[in-house]
């Protein structure tokens, strides 16, 4: 340990061949729950308590070593107990980030702090971060965040948590634990068993509740002795790389830099990543080879007023961000691997580069939406969870909704298929408008569930509406009888009274009586009154007028006859298959006395 204790440079440092490298640390959690705060309220107490320069500004990361975290910690962290150099806090918050930070078939963030609002509970988006987590078998603590919000709180600035709870009134340190204990059945109701953080005694078991307020920084010396505790203890052998070995990384985000060009901002996990090297990165079609051209680094504040606002470094050890200038990379995406080739051949490397990329691939069909998302792992969870909601993907790419995605979506033979989903990315304007004249509706959202939610409402909706069209243009099922003494005209047309016993009897229908068992078309309906009025079609119970063109009465109807309307094979089909469900009780009851009158005669009738 002595060797590296005053090795405060979390990045490039020993030189060993292995040497632990710092945990990534990602913070998840419902918007507003203050997740960005907590991120500010750690790197902020990590200026004040260290020496100038102890904590690391990296490209979208925030580095804290363990001498830091220890003078946050206080008593909590004995800097002799640790071997890891700190914690790599990733700037971007939110579980969006959180699935474009993937390595190697698993999330690349070691390990999650998942912000709860102890107000306001479990969210959706809470649910939906557990669920990545879950899925990606992340290890977690939950921040119970704004404790200081409770009523009659006490504040105790960056106080430790036992310390600030001795200084609140029983009252006020009850309806706390109301809140937390809350938390923990909603953990429990996910099936996490969870328990305020002092009392879990084995952290891969069981996940702990740290309350912590990122407004006045009670509970942070906390949060940070349980993070550093719990990746000293399980993670530790996950941290062992070789540290000069070539660098390996995932691409966080793809900017055009004034100067640079196209840059990516890059996490590295593993290696080095050294100026001059060459480098594999995931691309749109095919993996990329380049030459690094620059390797950047925040400039510290102080020199803020230069040019420039990077500096450029000779090289960078994991863990760590850095953002690569090089040529060629427009089409890099976001979530893609990056491999450095040094000494290596690069067809393996590039192999590597391309079965990373097979891995994230989603399964596309014949037919299906089309969807988009900001990076290859927000891709993935779509994919995910549209395989969940059973809807099929014809296309799947990363990028914005552009005119070439409506033309695909246009060519959906589905209505409902002609749609394009879209996960935290625009809808350029030239696609706008073709969407439009191509009839392909676009969603856009930024909570997964709530996109596919927005799609199966409109799904739902569609389909709702074709069935009405489809009943629009069916015959209706009905069962009616002429009433005696109620021949009002004999024939051309025949006008009876009747009274439907069951169904809709509408106007232009034709009618039927069955001989037995053999269906008889005696006419057509020529027009419907009730009490003198003409009316479109009769209900169930009704008693009206008929005119039915065709028969006479006294021939082929008489007076007490029973009548049906004629239901086309077809109609019936689609009555008895997909309509059952839409259409009244008593015209189900016509339809299927009409279908056993017909499948007495032929038992595939109407199937
Ligand atoms: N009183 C109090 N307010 C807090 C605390 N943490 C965050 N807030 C407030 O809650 C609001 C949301 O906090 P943010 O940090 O922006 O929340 P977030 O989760 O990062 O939100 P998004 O980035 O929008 O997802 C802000 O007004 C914060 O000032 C806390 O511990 N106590």
């Amino acid at each position: 340990m002595s060797d590296t204790d005053t090795d405060t440079d979390t990045g490039a440092g020993s030189h060993d061949p292995t040497s632990l490298r710092t945990p990534i640390v990602a913070v998840l959690g419902h918007v507003d729950h203050g997740k960005t705060s907590l991120l500010d309220k750690i790197r902020g107490s990590a200026v004040i308590e260290g020496e100038a320069g102890a904590i690391t500004q990296h490209i979208g990361a925030t580095a804290v070593p363990l001498d830091v975290v220890s003078s946050i910690a206080g008593d909590l962290v004995n800097p002799d107990d640790f071997d890891l150099p700190g914690l790599l806090f990733i700037d971007t918050p939110g579980h969006h980030s959180f699935t474009t930070l993937r390595s190697r078939g698993g999330a690349l963030a070691d390990i999650a702090i998942l912000v709860v609002d102890v107000n306001d509970g479990f969210q959706p988006q809470t649910l939906e971060a557990l669920d990545i987590l879950k899925r990606s078998q992340t290890p977690f603590i939950v921040a119970a965040n704004k404790i200081d919000t409770v009523p009659g709180w006490n504040p105790n600035e960056d106080s430790p948590i036992n310390a600030t709870y001795e200084a609140q009134s029983d009252r006020v340190s009850s309806r706390l634990d109301e809140s937390l204990y809350e938390i923990i059945g909603n953990l429990s109701d996910e099936d996490f068993s969870a328990d305020l953080y002092w009392r879990v005694q084995n952290f891969q078991r069981n996940v702990g509740v740290v309350p912590v307020s990122a407004m006045t920084g009670e509970g942070v010396p906390d949060l940070l002795a349980v993070m550093m505790g719990l990746s000293q203890r399980y993670m530790k052998e996950e941290m062992e790389i070789d540290v000069q070995g070539p660098g390996v990384g995932t691409v966080l985000e793809v900017k055009e830099e004034k100067g640079f060009g196209t840059t990516i901002d890059i996490v590295l996990y593993d290696g080095t990543i050294k100026a001059d090297d060459q480098i594999v990165v995931g691309g749109m079609n095919k993996p990329i080879v380049t030459d690094v051209r620059a390797l950047l680094q925040p400039r510290p504040l102080a020199e803020i007023r230069t040019e420039s606002r990077f500096e450029k470094v000779d090289e960078i050890s994991a863990a760590s961000g850095i953002k690569v200038a090089a040529p060629e990379l427009a089409d890099a995406m976001a979530g893609a691997p990056v491999r450095v080739v040094r000494n290596r051949e690069l067809d393996e490397v590039v192999e590597e580069v391309e079965a990373e990329l097979a891995d994230i691939a989603v399964d596309t069909e014949e037919q299906g939406v089309v969807v988009k998302a900001d990076t290859l792992g927000s891709l993935e969870a779509m994919a995910d969870a549209l395989g969940e909601a059973e809807v099929p993907i014809v296309r799947a790419e990363v990028g914005d909704v552009a005119p070439r995605d409506i033309s695909v979506a246009s060519t959906a033979e589905e209505p409902k298929q002609r749609a394009i989903l879209g996960f935290n990315v625009e809808t350029l304007a030239d696609a706008e408008q073709r969407a439009e004249t191509e009839d392909v509706t676009v969603f856009t959202d930024e909570v997964i569930y709530q996109l596919i939610e927005e799609y199966e409402e409109y799904v739902d909706e569609l389909e709702r509406a074709q069935q009405d069209t489809i009943l629009e243009n069916i015959v209706r099922p009905a069962r009616f009888h002429i009433l005696p003494d109620h021949t009002f005209r004999q024939n051309d047309p025949a006008v009876v009274g009747v009274e439907v016993n069951s169904g809709t009897v509408q106007n232009n229908a034709n009618v039927v009586k069955f001989e037995g068992n053999e269906p008889d078309r005696v006419g057509q309906v020529k027009g419907i009154q009730e009490q003198g009025e003409d009316v479109d079609e009769a209900r169930a119970g009704n008693r009206v007028s008929v005119a039915i063109d065709g028969p006479t009465v006294g021939r082929q109807i008489e007076e007490d006859d029973e009548l049906w309307i004629e239901i086309p094979e077809k109609h019936a089909k689609i009555l008895e298959q997909e309509l059952a469900s839409e259409i009244p009780g008593d015209e189900l009851e016509a339809l299927n006395m009409y279908l056993d009158k017909q499948r007495s005669r032929d038992p595939f009738w109407g199937k």
